[in-house]
């Protein structure tokens, strides 16, 4: 089976520097695949690990060990050793990470912190905008609301600029923190929609789902963290 993102033997641990540089181990020998059209839920109590995995799957925490291959242009890159500029590259073209909370820009708005990543990628600024409106759009956010930045909206409408930024870019991995948290269940129901038709279209997606109802309707299989102690 050949997949889109996969770990080999993955470990991280957190140093406490203030505190005499206590290791806190987190994440030990994680073998994780996910396929094209594949959604696969991480699963596990709170506190095993599931945002750090996340994290390091993005970049965003270094691996300790182990390697985190990513399908990048045809062949598997190994994102634990790749320069930085290649990371980069990668986060442009093919993995996208949509976090639980919006990263306000001030001044910035709506509608152009969801076009951004399509811009970034080369297509034509009033292509992007457009697209990037009518995910908006889709995601019950008014027209009004397109030219404000997101810093005085509420956490529901934040939550959607986020998701609609993830999902209007059409990454080949998409990396789902929450994404309905905050959501009433109209919009639910749209982001259970846009995760199916990004599975269809051959996106790769692992996600976390604190909703059961909604893992149990996207995830084709769950992938169970456990915390270090429970795993030895
Ligand atoms: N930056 C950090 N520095 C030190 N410890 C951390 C850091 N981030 C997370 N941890 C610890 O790592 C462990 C895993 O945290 P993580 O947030 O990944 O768990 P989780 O499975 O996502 O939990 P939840 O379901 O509650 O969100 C926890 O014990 C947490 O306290």
């Amino acid at each position: 089976m050949s997949y889109s993102l996969a770990t080999e033997g993955l470990g991280k641990s957190f140093t406490l520097h203030l505190q005499n540089a206590t290791a806190i181990p987190v994440l030990e020998g994680v073998d994780l695949s996910v396929a094209a059209g594949e959604c696969v839920a991480l699963s596990g109590p709170s506190g095993a690990g599931k945002s750090t995995l996340m994290r390091c799957l993005y970049g965003n925490y270094g691996a300790e060990r182990g390697r985190i291959l990513l399908r990048h242009r045809g062949e598997m890159l190994d994102l634990a050793s790749a320069p930085a500029r290649v990371v980069i590259e990668a986060r442009r073209e093919t993995i996208g990470y949509v976090s639980q909370f919006l990263r306000v820009i001030p001044r910035v708005s709506s509608l152009a912190i969801v076009a951004e990543p399509l811009i970034a990628r080369g297509v034509a600024p009033a292509e992007a905008e457009a697209r990037a409106a009518s995910l908006l759009t889709r995601l019950n956010m008014a027209p009004r609301l397109h030219a404000l930045p997101p810093a005085t909206f509420s956490g529901g409408e934040q939550q959607r600029v986020n998701l609609a930024r993830g999902f209007a870019a059409e990454y080949p991995v998409l990396l789902l923190d929450e994404p309905t948290a905050s959501l009433d269940a109209a919009n639910r129901e749209i982001v259970i929609t846009l995760i199916a038709e990004a599975k269809g279209r051959g996106a790769a997606i692992i996600g976390i789902f604190h909703d059961t109802e909604v893992r149990d309707r996207v995830a084709d299989r769950l992938f169970t963290v456990l915390p270090i102690a429970d795993a030895a």
